[in-house]
């Protein structure tokens, strides 16, 4: 069946359907269904089996849950936002058949959310004072607008700029402006595009314009903040050709306009970030857009295995049988055990009912989610050092 959209978009009611499948998995169905094969399971969603010491941000459980949610399964899951290094990150049980085609649409909805999300934290860990926007929508299919930005907020990031995304997620996009606003108004006449977005747009957007389209970096901030009395930054893109010692750039930028009684006006800068400059910045600067660094975060490789037919642990090799829990220790080391064995001390365990009999029982907020992520990423120091 071949469906008519003018995009190459697999849409809501395939993935919903468990149409977004690998077609292995119809296969098994249909071998399943033959053979009147239909066991107990409990299967798991994991990335890695023993702990990796390299933690990550767990996000898209949201969508997973919606994709689960009418299927008459049991469903356990971390919490969004939570840092996990190792073991399951969601347990279902209940009859294989009932979600086998969907492992294709879990597993993305789990692994890309959870990389962007992961580096998000990265960026938010290397520049902890400073304000930093997601900017990174431009570089992903416009279908995962949405995705990207809610993964980049859980991450802790302050801001989104996908303003369809916003509506899906219900935040405000902001944004300043792009270099085609001043070229549009040509060379000579950066004041006449300052000028008129200040003019235009609403009162409460901020006041920030781009001083690096056509004359050096200082020259421009200088007329931006003499051509609009009430800027409240200035933002820098400076091209990597030209950046030389971005810097010193921006130090020299920082002290012209300070020298003129504008140390009020901040100074945002964009264009390739990522921790290690955002670390080198962060003192100089007052906020960050970060683009590509976050949203084009490699994905997690979760797997979803079988790890118990009918109460008998079982698994492929290479992965750990059996239905398992997962805790967190007060010193912030995560662990994981059997489910039916006792956990270490004064662990907490982190599993939470997601899905009974296919209802949801669990509600979703980003905030929750990003201050988890805030929190754990304290008590494990991620993001603390350069090479992290
Ligand atoms: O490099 P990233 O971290 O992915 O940041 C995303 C982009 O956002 C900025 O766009 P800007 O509005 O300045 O682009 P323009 O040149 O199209 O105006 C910057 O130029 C980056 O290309």
């Amino acid at each position: 069946m071949t469906e008519e959209t003018p995009f190459d978009i697999v849409g809501p009611e395939a993935i919903t359907a468990g149409r977004a499948t690998d077609a292995y998995f119809d296969r098994t169905m249909e071998a399943l269904e033959h053979a009147g094969k239909n066991p107990n399971v409990v299967a798991e969603v994991s990335a890695d089996q023993f702990p990796t010491g390299e933690f990550a941000v767990l996000a898209g459980l949201k969508d997973a849950a919606h994709l689960l949610e009418g299927h008459p399964v049991d469903v356990d899951a971390l919490p969004e936002g939570q840092l996990f290094d190792h073991g399951p990150v969601m347990r279902i049980e209940g009859q294989y058949q009932e979600f086998a085609r969907l492992e294709t649409s879990l597993l993305g909805f789990l692994s890309h959310p959870t990389g962007i999300a992961t580096n998000a934290l990265r960026a938010r860990r290397a520049a902890p004072e400073s304000t930093v926007l997601s900017f990174g929508s431009r570089h992903v299919h416009p279908s995962l607008g949405a995705m990207v930005e809610r993964s980049a907020l859980i991450g802790g990031l302050d801001g989104i700029s996908n303003v369809a995304a916003g509506e899906v997620i219900d935040r405000e996009a902001g944004g300043t402006m792009p270099h085609a606003l001043v070229i549009c108004f040509g060379r000579g006449n950066q004041e006449a595009a300052w000028q008129a977005f200040d003019e235009a747009v609403g009162p409460g957007v901020p006041r920030v314009a781009l001083c690096d389209t056509y004359s050096d970096e200082v020259d421009e901030a200088i007329r931006a903040v003499e051509a609009v009395p009430d800027l409240d930054s200035i933002r820098l893109d400076t091209t990597s050709s030209r950046r030389g010692d971005f810097r010193r750039i921006v130090q020299e930028v920082r002290w012209e306009l300070d020298a003129r009684g504008h140390d009020d006006v901040g100074i945002f800068l964009s264009g390739g970030l990522d921790p290690t400059t955002l670390r080198e910045l962060r003192d100089v600067a007052d906020g960050f857009g970060v683009g590509g660094y976050v949203s084009n975060a490699e994905p997690k490789d979760f797997a979803l295995d079988i790890v118990s037919i009918d109460g008998e642990p079982v698994a492929k090799r290479g992965k750990l049988s059996g239905k398992k829990a997962v805790y967190r220790t007060d010193t912030g080391s995560h662990e994981v055990g059997l489910a039916d064995e006792e956990g270490p001390g004064d662990a907490e365990s982190l599993f939470e009912p997601l899905l009974r009999d296919g209802e949801l029982v669990r509600e979703f907020d980003i905030d929750d989610a990003t201050r988890r992520a805030r929190k754990d990423a304290e008590a494990v120091g991620f993001g603390d050092h350069a090479d992290q």
